[in-house]
């Protein structure tokens, strides 16, 4: 028995983008509920923002050309003709030599194309004495100068921020479409593996630590997932627990007997899996650790079969669950992931035509950031307990040299 359907890393993500579609649930939220949704429609502007133009210092709304050359050796001379209520219409408009007092975040008079503030003017009586010439459109926020009437402010597949929450409630958008989030189902298997919680083992027994970091790392990344427990190495066992666990989900992580081994029964599981179709898209990536991974599909639903080894199932959770998970949610773009720069502090060699992820410990040394190997087996735990992060070897290097500046992506 052999691997098959072995892709690249480059080859897994571009599967990821081209062949996995977002689920197709989407529902209305409050604003105030929709932190971190993707939104299922274009959002275009009812209104414009701000409504009217407004200034944005405590000064003076002038007409800018009346104010050219003025300093403080040669004030120029204006008339004040009145003053702008907070929150008020602006009802008086300016003509040429004129001044109105507006304060930070009044209407400006129809008239006006800049405001001087008060620190560079002088005002005795109705006389203003302005010691510095103002540029049009200085100091004021146009209508529409945040978003205009009809604009289209967020697409379709953009993720919310805080920011664009704010930008909602500029415009009074007070529901929002979004996709609904996919829901999750984790199952382990192996008969050796027992629930993390029993506290005294039997020969040959191990707890189940990939039933308890991969939910965390999903719940981290705001999905919900079930936990499904733990399957022996019995294919109809196997079979009929994952069967249960993917008619409440939108997909199904497995973990373990991804491999090629007697036992490994989760390629044929997922064969099996589905009323209608169901295919094994991906089995084997090129990379290290993790190269017995599965993805795959049955009635519709992605299914994907995660090395047993714990560090190796983290590592393919990070870098190819946690992209599929926000496609299905409907995201657009790649987030942009944190990371560090940083000097690898030896030489690392690799294979090429493997895409290899060294877990990185980061060390500052007199003002400078180093990547140190830990290097381990990737069913030791410790090894990612010591580790800041993953440094990224592309499958064209035969390594990275000590002195290399390098791109460390965090956990
Ligand atoms: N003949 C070959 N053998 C193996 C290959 C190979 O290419 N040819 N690949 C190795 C690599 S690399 C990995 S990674 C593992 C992955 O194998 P499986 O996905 O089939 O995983 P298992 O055999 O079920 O388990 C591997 C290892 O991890 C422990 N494990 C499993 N599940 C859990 C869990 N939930 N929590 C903690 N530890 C777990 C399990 O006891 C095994 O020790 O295959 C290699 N073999
Ligand atoms: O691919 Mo395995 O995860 O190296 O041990």
């Amino acid at each position: 028995m052999k691997f098959y359907r072995v892709k690249t890393a480059e080859e897994t993500w571009s599967y990821i983008s081209e062949q996995i579609k977002p689920i197709s649930r989407t529902t209305n939220l409050p604003i105030d509920e929709a932190l971190h949704r993707t939104l299922s429609n274009d959002i275009v502007a009812k209104e414009a923002v701000p409504s009217f133009s407004r200034s944005t210092v405590d000064g003076y709304a002038v007409r800018a050309k009346d104010t050219y050359g003025a300093s403080e050796m040669m004030p120029g001379f204006l008339s004040v003709t009145g003053e702008v209520k907070m929150g008020e219409e602006a009802t008086i408009s300016l003509s040429a030599g004129e001044a109105i007092y507006v304060p930070t975040g009044a209407m400006i008079p129809e008239g006006s194309d800049a405001v001087v503030m008060i620190e560079y003017c002088e005002q005795t009586g109705d006389m203003l004495q302005v010691m510095r010439s103002a540029a049009p459109r200085e100091n004021i926020i146009f209508r529409g100068e945040d978003v205009e009437d009809g604009e289209v402010l967020l697409q379709k597949g953009h993720k919310l921020r805080t920011q664009e929450l704010g930008a909602l409630a500029s415009l009074g958008v007070r529901e929002v479409p979004v996709y609904e989030t996919p829901k999750i189902g984790y199952l382990s298997s192996g008969d050796e593996i027992v629930p993390y919680d029993q506290v005294t083992l039997n020969a040959g027994e191990i707890r189940d630590v990939n039933g308890l970091t991969i939910p965390q790392l999903a719940k981290q990344a705001g999905f919900d997932c079930i936990y499904g427990g733990v399957a022996p190495d019995d294919f109809s066992h196997y079979y009929e627990k994952a069967k249960q666990l993917l008619d409440h989900v939108d997909i199904l992580l497995l973990s373990g007997g991804s491999s090629v081994g007697e036992k490994d029964f989760t390629t044929r599981v997922i064969e099996s899996l589905g009323d209608g179709e169901a295919s094994i898209d991906i089995h084997g990536i090129s990379v290290k650790p993790g190269k017995p991974t599965i993805f795959g599909r049955a009635d519709e639903k992605t299914i994907v079969g995660l090395p047993g080894h714990p560090a190796s199932a983290m590592v393919i959770y990070q870098m190819f669950v946690q992209p599929l998970l926000r496609r299905l949610s409907g995201q657009r773009v790649e987030p942009i992931r944190p990371s560090k720069v940083a000097k690898v502090s030896e030489n690392i060699p690799s294979t090429p035509g493997r895409t290899d992820y060294i877990r990185v410990q980061l060390v500052e040394d007199e003002g400078e950031l180093f990547a140190k190997p830990i290097l381990g087996k990737s069913g030791l735990m410790k090894t990612l307990v010591k580790s800041d992060g993953l440094l990224e070897i592309d499958s064209k290097k035969e390594g990275v040299l000590k002195g290399d500046q390098v791109q460390v992506t965090l956990f």
